[in-house]
């Protein structure tokens, strides 16, 4: 962390590290229960959070946050003992964290990463008892079956809030990405990884298939639907060679620096530019693929409505015209 500043904020948000020493221990149940009241919380906040005098800390157990830069910042998992397993309340924190970024006027772009020597080893095993628990209640079999759905929907909501986040996200990925970690650099916008990475659907070795996101967004990413189905059907490891070929990720790095130094880089001029532009580019790219051709560009034409009308579309336009370059356009946040 040399030359990051811990990030906090002082106006407008949430104070996440009172949540994170309230829901430490809790069972799977009671994360169902504070996943499904986050998001009330969250629309509270976003409804209040222009007049609110309360602090945005962005203070977790599982997460470490940092502001390398304007606009930018860093989201590491920070559970290295364990490899990033995610653990419940890795799960809780992770959408938390996100839901406060996609509010957050001075984030513009995310890098995500893990501390330690792997990225993420995938959901934490020593929770698949508590996990299963469920099966052990007296409840019949389609109460149980109710409890199950409720359970998978709130963990998929790690991952979705990850992918509704308007900001654009960046996964630098090294070492292991397992089971639940390519369900999560799934829902990334761009992924990046060293050439030692090594990537894992390996749902099927601890007995189900994946079912937070690897089975719905990999296929679209990748487009190759037999390397699909032989990557989830076996859980067999690929590489970080293999991933580029099929275009899960778009460069490999010989190291991590080498990796975040250019994850940085792409970061940051990604901020330096029209936050409405790359906002309003990233919703439209999420609607276009889970829409018709026909449908995204109805749904485009909708979105210009309002869009077309920034200040920032002047601002950008004259310094482009600027041929000198020295015009820097500055861009408000939203
Ligand atoms: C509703 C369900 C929603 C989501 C479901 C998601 C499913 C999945 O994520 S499936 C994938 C589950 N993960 C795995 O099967 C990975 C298991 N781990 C490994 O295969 C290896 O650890 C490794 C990632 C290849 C790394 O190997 P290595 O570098 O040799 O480290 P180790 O010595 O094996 O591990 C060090 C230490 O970490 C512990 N650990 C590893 N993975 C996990 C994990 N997933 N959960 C909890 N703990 C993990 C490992 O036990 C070691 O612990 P020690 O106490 O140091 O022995």
């Amino acid at each position: 962390m040399a030359g990051r500043e811990r990030f906090q904020m002082t106006k407008g948000g949430y104070i996440l590290s009172l949540n994170a020493e309230r829901m430490s221990g809790c069972s799977w149940d009671c994360l169902k229960r504070s996943l499904s009241t986050s998001a009330a919380a969250q629309d509270k906040h976003s409804k209040s959070s222009s007049s609110s005098s309360s602090q945005r800390t962005y203070t977790f157990k599982t997460l470490n946050v940092a502001k390398p830069d304007f606009g930018i910042l860093q989201v590491e998992l920070n559970r290295p003992d364990r490899l990033n397993a995610i653990n419940k309340d890795a799960w809780r924190e992770i959408r938390e964290c996100f839901e406060v970024i996609a509010l957050d006027s001075d984030c513009r772009v995310v890098i995500l990463g893990g501390l330690g020597k792997h990225f993420c080893a995938g959901i934490d095993l020593s929770d698949i008892a508590d996990l299963t628990s469920i099966i052990g209640t007296d409840s019949d079999p389609a109460r149980k079956g109710f409890q199950f759905r409720s359970l998978v929907r709130s963990l998929q909501a790690t991952f979705n809030a990850i992918e509704e986040c308007p900001k654009p996200v960046i996964a630098a990925i090294h070492g292991g990405c397992i089971g639940a970690g390519v369900d999560m650099t799934s829902a990334c916008d761009i992924r990046y990884c060293t050439h030692d990475a090594f990537f894992s659907i390996k749902e099927v070795d601890i007995g189900m298939a994946a079912d937070v996101g690897t089975l719905q967004r990999f296929p679209k990413i990748v487009g190759n639907d037999s390397l699909v189905r032989e990557f989830a059907l076996t859980g067999r490891n690929f590489s970080a060679s293999e991933a580029s070929k099929i275009g899960f990720v778009s460069r490999t790095f010989d190291s991590r620096a080498s990796m975040m130094s250019l994850a940085l880089d792409v970061a940051k001029k990604i901020a330096s530019k029209s936050p409405v532009a790359i906002q309003s580019t990233k919703i439209n790219l999420n609607y276009s693929r889970d829409h018709s051709v026909h449908e995204g560009l109805q749904n485009q034409i909708n979105w210009q409505g309002f869009a077309l009308q920034t200040e920032d579309l002047m601002t950008a336009a004259m310094a482009s015209a600027d041929r000198s370059g020295n015009t820097i356009p500055k861009f408000k946040d939203i």
